[in-house]
């Protein structure tokens, strides 16, 4: 893990930013201060600039850890119960943090079709679904996947600022750099002989009867676009990029095993083997923001017992594309963050 320790003095300085931006605009997500999120990014101490910079331009690991940021455990106030409903501003130093370390790594997007079409997700349990592979589960490990592996705009970084860890809950994580794969599997998977399905979290089940602003057409059609990703899914590569340094794209618990490609699929065995083998973890704990790769690794999450008593694990999430261009045709407009 390539790490970012901020100092005292950085800590100061942060703070101060972040008090600086909130005092003009109120609330994180508000459009204004999106749109200008990524010119007070460079008002961050230059040395954690500097490393942020070195991160995302040499990949050098599968995830940055910003670590040293403090959260403030009685102004965030209780752990919510779902994602959805009106939301207090309790969190918005703490999500205006993780927004500013986001944006030295790229530009913050989101899915109109997961958590209502907001730009900052909750990760923390939600009753009924214990036993999902959705972020909102506890007593079933999370299967280690790529972030929305079937989505040709998947994120580049998946960013999680840790309010509260009280279990020491571990995420998991294994990076492809670490893999020993033979030059005729890495071929194989590079070949479009594969079929990743749209995970739970963006079917209308998971919908919580809140879809933002967006007209209710958009949103239809952005709903059955994953429908027809569902239904109707592409053959993919699994890896792509430099065959010795590859990137990778794969969800296998929303996969299909393809009897008619034998040899796709004991490739892909190999390569799943491979991750359970070299699988590591770490301990998020309040302040920490942990910036996966979702190119380079991937990640999940140990099981754990939620407590529904407020003071359960809780993580604020956002997803960061280094290219947001190539969702244009999906967005509103240039500057839109919402993927439909
Ligand atoms: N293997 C899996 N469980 N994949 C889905 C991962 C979790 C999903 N991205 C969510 O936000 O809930
Ligand atoms: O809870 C965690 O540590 C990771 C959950 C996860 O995979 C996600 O929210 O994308
Ligand atoms: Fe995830």
């Amino acid at each position: 893990m390539f790490t970012i320790e901020l100092s005292e003095d950085d800590r100061r300085r942060i703070d101060d930013l972040v008090a600086e931006i909130l005092d003009g605009h109120g609330r994180p997500d508000a459009p204004e201060l999106l749109d200008r999120i990524t010119v007070w990014a460079q008002e961050m101490p230059r040395a954690v600039r500097t490393a942020a910079n070195h991160f995302r331009l040499h990949e050098p690991a599968g995830g940055c850890l910003f670590t040293g940021f403090r959260v403030d455990d009685d102004a965030i106030g209780d752990t919510p119960a779902h994602w959805g409903g009106a939301r207090a501003n309790g969190t918005a130093r703490e999500d205006l943090f993780l927004l500013l370390c986001a944006s030295l790594l790229g530009d913050p997007i989101a899915w109109a079709t997961q958590q209502g079409g907001r730009l900052l997700h909750d990760v923390m349990p939600i009753k009924g679904h214990e036993s999902e592979q959705i972020n909102s589960s506890t007593s079933a490990p999370l299967w280690w996947h790529t972030e929305d592996a079937f989505h040709p705009c998947r994120a580049h970084y998946v960013g999680l600022l840790c309010l509260r860890n009280p279990d020491a809950v571990e995420t998991t994580y294994a990076v492809f750099d670490d893999l020993d794969l033979d030059e005729e599997t890495v071929r194989t998977l590079m070949e479009p002989r594969y079929v990743i399905r749209p995970d739970e979290s963006h079917l209308p089940k998971n919908r919580g009867g809140q879809d933002g602003d967006a007209p209710r057409e958009l949103m239809e059609r952005s709903f059955s676009w994953v429908e027809e990703m569902n239904s109707n899914p592409p053959l993919i590569p699994v890896l792509f990029g430099d065959p010795k340094a590859p990137y990778g794209r794969l969800d296998p618990y929303f996969m299909d095993r393809r009897d008619d490609d034998p040899e796709a699929m004991a490739a892909f065995d190999r390569f799943v083997k491979e991750i359970d083998d070299k699988l590591t973890s770490v301990v998020l704990k309040p302040g920490d923001a942990l910036f996966i790769d979702n190119y380079k690794s991937v990640h999940g999450r140990k099981p754990y017992a939620a407590r529904y008593d407020g003071r359960d694990r809780w993580l604020r999430r956002v997803n960061v594309t280094r290219d947001l261009r190539s969702s244009r045709a999906t967005r509103v407009a240039a500057g839109a963050r919402v993927i439909h």
